[in-house]
């Protein structure tokens, strides 16, 4: 038996007016999703427990079978893990966002104009984070780049419980209400502010701007704790596991399962990623003997956060016709599967950044149960009265019947 689950990541939303109406998964062109629903069985799912925020480091461990409740200790260390970073006890995580600010003087009366600085490029960053980890790196504190805006900060006995805040959930806004609170805020504050110093004139961000692109002029740190332990999924599900994601966190939360991780050429975490390539190599990975691909894509999410109606819509019709159709014609191969559709949290395009709200998903294959609709939307999901409290029971069932 060979189970696939493909995630739209913040593909859940709301009736929008100028799309009749809809919401973008039930506008979007879906065959795919909507014949998989005609075939099996329609719901909805709590993905974030109730006081948790709903991130997607949150939603994503419940929807791969790990309870955030018992499991979770911060998005930056799973990240951390698959930018091949060791943590030790001590050490503590921070996501180290570069993003653009407005240029007022004052930092506290700046705008968050952008979280992912005009999603730049991994070449620019790196070059960024290089001279920040120069300028700002000490004994205890280092810099480490990643991919495309999002880059790591470890501070060897760091501060866990400040009040940070995604820069996502903030984008417009005046900054000065959301700059770190509690134990070591002065620090982390400090960090931000003098990156802007180092950061406005750099020259790549000269060169972003002549070019009329967005300058990272700042680093934001958000997301911290310290390092993850989790069970192997094969001991908890009793199958053989691959990964399939742009972004580090769920490659790290990949990692620390024990899941094989594969990469895929082209993969960029926006509406520019390889989506067939994504398939190919979730079919290649169950060929290869893996019983289960869990396939993450960031694209609807980022479309949500930059409130891009016309993104989202084609994200989820690439999602459908470029990532299920392919899977689909692939498992055929295969005598017995499984699929399952669902985003990890929904991210509304009126509020640009998650909600808590449970998500539709979708089960078809073998032994999957007959939801009688027509169409996997937010609507026939929730008309169909069932209602899974969290990911791990929804995983349950989805392997064990
Ligand atoms: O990685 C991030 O910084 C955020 C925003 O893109 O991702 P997500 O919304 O999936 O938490």
């Amino acid at each position: 038996m060979k189970y696939i689950i493909v995630v739209g990541d913040g593909m859940a939303d709301y009736p929008r007016p100028e799309l009749e109406n809809k919401t973008p998964l039930q506008y979007a062109n879906t065959p795919n999703m909507d014949l998989l629903a005609s075939r099996g069985e329609v719901g909805l799912v709590k993905t974030v427990p109730e006081g948790f925020a709903p991130g997607s480091d949150v939603a994503n461990l419940s929807v791969m079978g790990y309870a955030p409740e018992k499991y979770y200790t911060g998005r930056s260390p799973l990240e951390a893990v698959s930018m091949g970073v060791d943590l030790t006890d001590v050490d503590v995580a921070f996501r180290c966002n570069l993003v653009t600010l407005s240029g007022e003087p004052d930092y506290a009366r700046k705008q968050m104009v952008d979280y992912s600085a005009g999603e730049i490029s991994s070449e620019e960053a790196r070059e960024l984070i290089n001279v920040i980890e120069s300028q700002l790196g000490t004994g205890d504190k280092h810099f480490y780049p990643g991919i495309s805006y999002r880059h790591l900060m470890v501070w060897r006995g760091g501060p866990e419980k400040t009040a940070l805040t995604p820069p996502h959930d903030i984008s417009g806004q005046i900054v000065g209400e959301y700059l770190p609170r509690g134990d070591g805020s002065s620090e982390l504050l400090e960090i931000m502010q003098q990156s802007y110093a180092i950061l406005r004139n750099h020259p790549v961000n000269v060169t972003r701007v002549e070019k009329g692109l967005r300058p990272a002029n700042s680093v934001w740190l958000w997301g911290q704790g310290k390092r993850p332990a989790l069970p192997l999924f094969k001991d908890l599900y009793r199958l053989e596991g691959a990964v399939i994601s742009a972004v580090d966190l769920i490659m790290g939360i990949g990692i620390c399962a024990g899941m094989q991780v594969i990469k895929v050429p082209g993969a960029t975490g926006n509406i520019h990623t390889n989506f067939k390539g994504k398939a190919q190599a979730a079919l290649q990975a169950l060929q290869d003997g893996a019983d289960y691909v869990y396939l993450h894509v960031e694209a609807p999410d980022e479309a949500g956060h930059q409130g891009d109606t016309d993104i989202k819509v084609r994200a989820i019709e690439e999602i459908d016709r470029n990532v299920l159709g392919l899977i689909m014609d692939g498992l055929a191969e295969f005598a017995d599967y499984k699929v399952m559709v669902l985003p990890d949290h929904p991210t509304p395009l009126s509020t640009r950044t998650h909600t808590a709200e449970p998500v539709p998903f979708v089960v078809s294959g073998k032994g999957s149960a007959h939801s009688s609709v027509q169409a996997y939307n937010e609507e026939t999901a929730t008309a169909s009265g069932l209602m899974i409290p969290d990911g791990p029971s929804l995983m349950r069932r989805f392997i064990n019947g």
